[in-house]
């Protein structure tokens, strides 16, 4: 592995219990994030990018379990390592902020301790004053109040930036985050995305972010990942993708913000719904969506197709010279 990538998903499968067997609902994913780069995950919902995520650090819930596949970080397969070797890795290395951040914080703890605490697992043991500097500098103003609260004292965009305050505190060098702004209202919306930002370019902290949000992968993201039907779609620079779409998915899926931006009165959506993860074949898995699907693409799983400028399309019809 180059030493630039810091995270290397590769030939992720990913499978749930269903009936008397399994179901992959994680059916092939390659992704990667150099150090230092903002990476955005995106897709309709059910396509597969909370479980590919979480399994990077283990913390998939229910029964899903990894078939096949490596996840490497730095230079460690992170499927290899025991839980004792992978609780290093976690929240030190690197952090992961939950979808539902009130959730994610333990009730019964004031939040500054809670901070606190994660130092210390990693024998860091920060002092409170510099606890108080970090939840500062994240913008919760106030820290010395708001460092002897409980989660439920607090605002959810409180507990959002106490999340964020959790995830930087051991300087990591990766925060993986799950739509972290789907839970806030638009004007925190736009300082949390700031804030991600100056953390990237202030310490260099490589950023994996989920989202639905074509505006917020505009906002923050070097580079951008299409996944549908736990597969990746699509792949490139962001604002290559954003101006010249290949899949057929991300150009539908675009034609929808657009239509939302331009304030149109019937606004363009998606014909028909994403696929069930239970019932995908051996086949392209937005087929029934595609106004461009042929014959051959029923046949199988189309193959990536490795495009000019570092991108990538898993579409019978990405030529090389599209781009
Ligand atoms: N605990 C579970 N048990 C069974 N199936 C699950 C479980 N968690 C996820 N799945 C299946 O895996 C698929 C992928 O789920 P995942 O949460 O990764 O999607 P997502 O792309 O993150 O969606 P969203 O944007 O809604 O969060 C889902 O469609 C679901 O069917």
């Amino acid at each position: 592995m180059s030493n630039s990538k810091l995270l290397q998903i590769k030939d992720l499968k990913i499978s749930f219990p269903y009936g008397k067997g399994r179901v992959q609902v994680v059916r092939d994913i390659n992704l990667e994030v150099e150090a230092g780069e903002i990476v955005g995950i995106l897709g309709e919902s059910g396509s597969g990018k909370t479980v590919s995520s979480t399994a990077v650090l283990r913390l998939s819930d229910g029964d899903g379990s990894v078939d096949d596949g490596e996840i490497w970080f730095c230079d460690m397969n992170l499927l290899n390592l025991s839980e004792h070797e992978l609780e290093k890795i976690r929240g030190k290395e690197i952090a992961y902020i939950f979808q539902d951040t009130v959730a994610a914080l333990n009730p019964y703890r004031k939040v500054g301790k809670q901070i606190q605490e994660i130092t210390k697992v990693h024998g860091l043991d920060v002092e409170k004053e510099e606890i108080l500097r970090v939840m500062k500098e994240i913008g919760l103003d106030n820290a010395d109040l708001i460092y002897n609260m409980y989660p439920f004292q607090l605002s959810g965009g409180q507990c959002q930036r106490v999340n964020i305050a959790m995830a930087v505190v051991c300087r990591p060098k990766l925060i993986i985050a799950d739509e972290p702004t789907s839970a806030i209202d638009a004007s925190l919306r736009r300082k949390v995305l700031h804030l991600f930002k100056d953390i990237n370019e202030k310490y260099g902290t490589a950023i994996m972010i989920i989202t639905h949000d074509f505006d917020v992968a505009k906002f923050l993201c070097h580079r951008v990942v299409i996944m549908y039907g736990g597969l990746v779609m699509e792949e490139g620079r962001v604002q290559e993708v954003l101006e010249n779409p290949i899949h057929p998915y991300t150009i539908e899926l675009l034609k929808c913000v657009a239509s939302l931006n331009e304030g149109e009165e019937s606004l363009y959506s998606l014909e028909g719904m994403p696929p069930n993860p239970y019932q995908l074949g051996n086949q392209c898995p937005f087929y029934e969506r595609c106004n461009d699907r042929i014959d051959l693409c029923r046949e199988s799983i189309p193959p990536m197709v490795d495009l000019q400028g570092n991108r990538r399309a898993r579409c019978v019809h990405a030529k090389s010279d599209r781009v």
